[in-house]
């Protein structure tokens, strides 16, 4: 099975960057994020980024309707947003949110991994891998202003995140639920958890499959505050301001310092994680159990 599938290579097969805005964006000037005039926002079909240079920032907004889920372009035209910002030297934070009205991001996208075929699914999950690694890593300061229901892969890229916040809205729930799928949560997956909340709630959480409301996702240290629903931006601005005070090599530094063994987990054994995530989702049963599941989202509308 081919498993070198280079997500850079994808990412020019898939994309033409920077194309411009489609919809109400198009070929506007919109206020940067931080207030600032005359800034042109720019992104893909799916990612909507609003920067704002002089305050260092930029606004990334996802946009893939109905439910934000990480299909495979979404994940490329992610990784390609934060690529370019992370090259731009303009640039040293990113606020990273969603344009979908009550929606972070229902996780992965179930149709990548459902009747598919096994060359798709490595490069399906050889895709996720990078979205984890390149947010988990990022030397930019990455906050996610959570305004939205925020399931499993999702959580997960909010995990990444240097610093969370979340709208007060009991709907919005957020957690690894991979089981109530009959699936498993990878071991990167855990340890990402695991660092935030500590292995005694992660333990409870990922059995479970818990969805926290925001109350608890507070409580158990899933998120770092919880503020009104239609403060989420301006406090992830405000905390922004903390971040950037702090000289930024020492900052990185010490980033990297923190989260480089959990990544080094998955670097080490990158191909043969791919290698069970196919095997895995390949079976019968689960092939199956993801129907299930999938018929029963359907289902929950009539
Ligand atoms: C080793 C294996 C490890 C694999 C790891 C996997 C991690 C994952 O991320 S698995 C995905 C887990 N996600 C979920 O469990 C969330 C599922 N979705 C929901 O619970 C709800 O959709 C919602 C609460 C997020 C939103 O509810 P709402 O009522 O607003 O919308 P719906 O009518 O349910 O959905 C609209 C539309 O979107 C489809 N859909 C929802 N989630 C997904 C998804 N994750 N992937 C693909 N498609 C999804 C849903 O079926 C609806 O489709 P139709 O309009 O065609 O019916």
């Amino acid at each position: 099975m081919a498993l070198a599938v280079g997500i850079r290579g994808l990412t020019r097969s898939l994309l033409r960057p920077w194309v411009r805005v489609p919809g109400p964006a198009r070929g506007r000037t919109e206020p940067a994020a931080g207030g600032g005039d005359g800034v042109r926002c720019f992104g893909s079909p799916r990612v909507l980024v609003e920067p704002d240079p002089a305050a260092g920032f930029a606004v990334m907004k996802m946009r893939n309707p109905p439910v934000n889920s990480l299909s495979l372009e979404f994940l490329t035209e992610l990784l390609i947003s934060l690529e370019k910002l992370e090259s731009d030297k303009a640039f040293h934070a990113i606020i990273l949110t969603s344009d979908c009205p009550g929606i972070f991001s229902a996780g992965l996208d179930l149709m990548e991994m459902c009747g598919r075929d096994p060359t798709h699914y490595a490069e399906y999950w050889k895709a996720v891998q990078e979205l984890w690694l390149r947010f988990y890593l990022s030397h930019l300061v990455v906050i996610s202003a959570i305004n939205g229901v925020n399931a499993a892969g999702g959580c997960l890229l909010a995990l990444s995140c240097d610093y969370r916040v979340l709208a007060d809205n009991p709907k919005y729930a957020m957690g690894l639920n991979e089981t109530l799928l009959g699936i498993i949560a990878p071991f990167w997956f855990k340890d990402t958890l695991v660092n935030t909340v500590g292995h005694r709630t992660a333990e409870r959480a990922l059995q479970l499959g818990l969805l926290f409301p925001p109350a608890e996702a507070l409580q158990v240290g899933m998120v770092d505050k919880v503020v009104p629903e239609d403060q989420v931006l301006s406090a992830a601005r405000s905390e922004l301001a903390q971040w950037l005070a702090i000289p930024g090599h020492a900052r990185q530094l010490t980033k990297s310092l923190m989260r480089k063994p959990t990544a080094d987990r998955l670097l080490k054994e990158r191909d043969a994680d791919i290698q069970n995530f196919v095997r895995f989702i390949s079976r019968d049963a689960i092939q199956k159990a993801l129907r299930v599941y999938l018929e029963k989202l359907k289902q929950k509308k009539t």
